[in-house]
């Protein structure tokens, strides 16, 4: 994945770059901490007067990218969705009264309101029942017309009949009589009507609930798929693993994976979610900001139209921490055409008060201890940054990166500990510059963030979404025509400490933004637990292999594939079967046998020993009856 795509970043990036003499440059390659090197970058002239006026000037125009409400538009979608009423329309004026819903200004509430009790009559007639009544609560929160609420009542009413709700549907009825007292616009035949309905419906219920020994309601039904359980119990060191794995170390590949018993094939191994991730820009409208699901029925950020959430519950929990601030700022991100990396690194801050940074910055370098927590900043600290081999390059191009985001922190309010409340305008980043009076915070969060970019480029991984159209069904079998989409960048604490091997033992997928991990063969007690970051033995030569991993990740791999030269699928043919050499030399030669070949001591091409090829036969035999489809699928980490 690229680094940056086109926007404003890249210039910034290109003219410090080709505008630093050498002393600068000695001086910024002699630093030694990532402190020193924020700081020294932020007070160079060159980069405070470093004018982006024009630059965000042409974003404003260029396009028609969602920064403010508008209220012109909201008004104008609501109309298009009663239109799309009135011709019975209902999934297209649901559309409609979701987006006019995201652009209307959050002091317009009695209108919002409308706009979400109308969603609701839509929902109501695609049978969506749970998320009517969601969407009715909502617009009664909002304060919907009293004159108005009988509508709403007996539709909540109704809702949870067919729920079989039948205890609340009593009070929702018992609200429509009282409302219908205030509806002073309602035809006085038609109110007569739906009192006499009403009563009768309450007089039904009432009887039924009597006859049927007064039960409790069922609970509401939950659309989210359950995360699959892991197999065994929990890992009382690293919670989000299971005990049948433990971390090892080692001087030459650090931290990794290892069996603490027989694992077999299809184990849940780990189910983590995120530290931080975050959802590429072009799904901000379509997937929930926070958990990254799919939202057919959108819930509106209250402040800005750039995103949306899937749940009351998503939606609070991203106010509450990040979004409060990046609201101002996610259009900055975007337009800047930095990468969903640097989002990332930023997130990890956002996502925190400034006072946990300033309380655990003390502990940061000391030694890891207690139990391993996802959502301790302390353990991402720790992952492996690879800083002692970093060129000058390197750092100069990631403290770029750094200076924009301290700006954007600025600009947000992170440094004032809250988040600002009017909106930013895109012009007030004219400079680089950042206020002297938060030289503190630049320092600190200047460190961390350049940290965070340093350990996300190894331990980010990419979310993916499984698109399957409907499947198509033919003379016994059924073909998913699915494909994997990338929808979003995150970092998993405790999955970032499993080691790569190019036949792994383990593939990944996700719920939502959680992630899951599986094996995908027997792995016998204390054998490597090994994942895999992008190139399997299987698909990609052992020669590219080597250099992309050598590229990306910084270690040579010396997994069994690589030593041994595994052939490619597609090097193999039916007709022959391959054996590793078994001789007593040390030999990594792979024999190639006839499948029909009657022999069962066969000569080596390289040393000339002779291998048994019946104990080979016989563990393929095993393998195969356990697992047979060994590779399901395997995505790449994110490293950029
Ligand atoms: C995602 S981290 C894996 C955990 C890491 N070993 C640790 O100590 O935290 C990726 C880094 O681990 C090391 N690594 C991963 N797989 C390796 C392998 N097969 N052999 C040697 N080092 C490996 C490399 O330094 C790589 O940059």
């Amino acid at each position: 994945m690229s680094q940056e795509n086109d926007g404003f970043f890249k210039k910034f990036h290109e003219t410090i770059t080709n505008s630093l003499d050498d002393v600068t440059e000695n001086n910024f390659a002699n630093l030694e901490s990532n402190t020193k090197r924020v700081s020294y970058l932020c007070s160079l002239p060159i980069v405070k007067n470093y004018d982006l006026t024009d630059d965000l000037q042409k974003c404003q125009t260029g396009g028609d990218f969602p920064v403010k409400k508008d209220l012109e538009k909201a008004r104008h979608l609501k109309d298009q969705a009663n239109k799309a009423v009135q011709n019975g329309d209902w999934a297209k004026a649901m559309q409609l009264y979701s987006q006019s819903m995201i652009y209307m200004p959050e002091k317009e509430t009695e209108e919002l309101s409308i706009v979400l009790a109308n969603r609701s009559a839509a929902l109501n007639h695609l049978e969506q029942y749970e998320e009517t009544l969601a969407d009715i609560k909502r617009c009664l929160a909002l304060g919907y017309p009293r004159h108005l609420r009988y509508k709403v009542y007996e539709r909540k009413a109704r809702c949870l009949l067919i729920l079989k709700r039948n205890r609340e549907a009593i009070t929702a009825f018992q609200d429509t009589l009282s409302a219908l007292d205030e509806a002073t616009q309602l035809d006085k035949e038609k109110r007569q009507k739906m009192r006499t309905d009403s009563k009768l419906m309450l007089e039904i219920l009432n009887k039924g609930l009597v006859l049927a020994g007064n039960p409790k309601d069922p609970e509401p039904l939950k659309k989210i798929p359950p995360t699959p359980k892991l197999s065994g119990k929990h890992n009382p060191q690293y919670s989000a693993a299971s005990e049948a794995i433990q971390i090892d170390y080692d001087g030459v590949r650090g931290r990794y994976a290892t069996a603490t018993r027989d694992i077999d094939p299809g184990d849940i191994l780990l189910v983590e979610r995120p530290h931080s991730g975050v959802l590429l820009a072009e799904f901000s409208t379509t997937h929930c900001q926070n958990c990254f699901l799919k939202c057919p029925i959108p819930i509106s950020c209250p402040k800005c139209p750039n995103v949306v959430f899937c749940s009351d519950k998503c939606s609070n929990y991203a106010q509450k921490s990040y979004h409060g601030y990046e609201c101002h700022i996610l259009p900055l991100i975007w337009k800047s055409g930095c990468s969903i990396t640097c989002h990332i690194a930023l997130r990890m801050i956002t996502q925190n008060t400034k006072e946990y940074f300033t309380r655990i910055s003390q502990e940061l370098d000391n030694k890891l201890s207690g139990p391993y927590k996802t959502g301790d900043y302390k353990n991402i600290y720790h992952l492996v940054s690879h800083e002692e081999k970093r060129t000058k390059q390197d750092f100069l191009h990631r403290t770029q990166m750094t200076v924009f985001l301290v700006k954007l922190l600025e600009l947000c309010g992170y440094f004032e500990g809250q988040p600002r409340k009017e909106s930013v305008d895109i012009v007030e980043l004219k400079s680089m510059a950042v206020n002297e009076k938060y030289k503190e915070d630049v320092e600190l969060f200047g460190g961390l963030i350049l940290k965070n970019l340093q350990i996300l480029k190894f331990n980010a991984h990419e979310v993916f979404e499984l698109q399957c159209p409907k499947p198509k069904v033919g003379k016994n079998i059924i073909k998913h025509d699915g494909k994997s989409v990338f929808l979003a960048g995150a970092v998993f604490p405790t999955l970032a400490l499993f080691n790569h091997s190019c036949d792994p033992g383990v593939v990944r997928y996700f719920c939502g933004a959680k992630i899951v991990v599986r094996a995908v063969k027997s792995i016998k007690k204390g054998e490597e637990v090994s994942e895999n970051y992008g190139p399997i033995f299987t698909t990609v030569p052992k020669e590219k292999r080597q250099v992309d991993l050598k590229d990306q990740y910084w270690f040579d791999c010396k997994c069994v594939p690589c030593e041994q030269n595994w052939p490619l699928y597609e090097e193999m043919t039916e007709n022959y079967m391959r054996f590793k050499c078994d001789s007593d030399r040390p030999c990594h030669n792979v024999v190639a046998v006839p499948y029909d070949t009657k022999e069962f001591m066969v000569q080596c091409g390289l040393c000339g020993q002779y291998t048994n090829i019946l104990k080979g036969l016989k563990a393929l035999q095993h393998a195969s009856h356990e697992f047979p489809t060994a590779f399901l699928f395997s995505e790449q980490l994110l490293g950029s």
